[in-house]
């Protein structure tokens, strides 16, 4: 997988208005915000299901009803298009479980 960079970068976080690009980690980044404990830890059960059909695995933290998650793809050495397409499925499967 090759990292993104420059105008193809740009061009994939453009795809992500609900991510922010962190150049430290050159990760992907969101925080969402479910109703309770259980809404966002049915979220994070959906995710990890697909992180391992997917091989590919978040790097994400939990407080109540509050999940931060990112993405990098550790062999590119950075942001591939594998996380990109892995945080619009988040994005999906988020919008439909109220975050
Ligand atoms: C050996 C295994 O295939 C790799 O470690 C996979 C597993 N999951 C992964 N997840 C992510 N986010 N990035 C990777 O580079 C990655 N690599």
């Amino acid at each position: 997988m090759h990292k993104l960079e420059g105008a193809a970068l740009q061009t994939q976080l453009d795809r992500l208005p609900r991510w922010h690009f962190n150049p430290e980690r050159h990760a992907v980044e969101r925080r969402l915000v479910f109703s309770d404990f259980n809404a966002a830890f049915g979220f994070m059960s959906r995710v990890a299901l697909a992180a391992e059909q997917r091989n590919h695995h978040p790097e994400w933290a939990n407080v109540y009803n509050r999940v931060e998650i990112a993405f990098t793809t550790h062999e590119a050495g950075g942001l591939s298009l594998r996380d990109i397409e892995f945080a619009l499925w988040v994005d999906g499967v988020a919008s439909h479980m109220g975050a």
